[in-house]
């Protein structure tokens, strides 16, 4: 059985403060199991203060984005040596918000996929559709491409050590949530995909998140169909209370 990966995006929120309350919170809590992953996706600049705060509990510490080159000058960015250095340990990548709003494309998240392997970090791939795209049948399409030109010549081995999030980007920070059929229906194509790219032992291995409006209320819902194996959590994963409760939806 695949495990649970519950993954809290915090996007461009919290003070230093407040990020390292978070994790003294739920540090002790975080059950040390094989069934259940839980990761905190930061601001670059907690990062640091995560690592280390961290480091005996089973929490782990993401980037939300990153450069795909290792150094050089791109003032105002950060290389995957650098997150490796820290040690973090996933980086999401092409987040909605970011193929949105800050020119991600599937080219940018390909290039950072294969720089995240070449130093050992975990890419967190997202995909989904806007509310214009579901609307014209081009979900399955459209989800297909993201996830063949993202991970366009990775090996066997790094598709199966990548996480991919299908996040529907009209169930983002709307309240709407896919139902749990619509989201699962959506997952079980990419692990079809998955397994056309690679083959059917990978794919029966790769974790699918969902994300969208995921919360304590519809999380069991969702981690109940068969080819959803964890959430990427926006909203819901701000507060350590209802982060602990998603992770212990993910650990039943
Ligand atoms: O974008 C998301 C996580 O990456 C989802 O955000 P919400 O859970 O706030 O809808």
């Amino acid at each position: 059985m695949r495990k649970k990966v519950i993954a809290g995006n915090w996007k461009m929120n919290k003070v230093l403060s407040e990020a390292n309350s978070f994790v003294d919170e739920v540090n002790g809590k975080v059950p040390n199991s094989d069934n259940v992953e839980a990761i905190v996706c930061a601001p670059f600049l907690f990062l640091p203060s995560l690592v280390e705060k961290t480091a005996s509990s089973n929490v782990k510490v993401a980037a939300q984005n990153m450069h795909f080159e290792d150094n050089g000058a791109f003032t105002g960015e950060v290389s995957p040596v650098m997150l490796k250095d820290l040690g973090v340990t996933h980086v999401v990548l092409g987040h909605s918000e970011r193929r949105e709003l800050f020119a991600e494309t599937d080219e940018t998240v390909n290039k950072k996929a294969h720089a995240a392997f070449n130093h050992d970090l975990t890419p967190i791939v997202c995909v989904g559709e806007t509310l214009e795209q579901r609307e014209a049948n081009e979900t399955m399409s459209l989800v297909e491409t993201q996830v063949k030109k993202g991970l366009e010549g990775l090996s066997a081995e790094q598709v199966a050590k990548t996480i991919i999030a299908y996040e529907p980007i009209w169930a983002i920070g709307t309240g709407k949530t896919a139902t749990s059929e619509q989201a699962n229906e959506v997952c079980t194509h990419i692990r079809n995909v998955v397994k056309e790219i690679t083959s059917e032992d990978i794919a029966e291995k790769v974790i699918i998140q969902y994300g969208g409006s995921v919360k304590p209320a519809n999380i069991d819902e969702l981690l109940a169909q068969s080819d959803i194996d964890g959430a990427l959590v926006g909203g819901a994963s701000l507060e350590a209370e209802s982060f602990l409760q998603l992770v212990e939806a993910g650990s039943k």
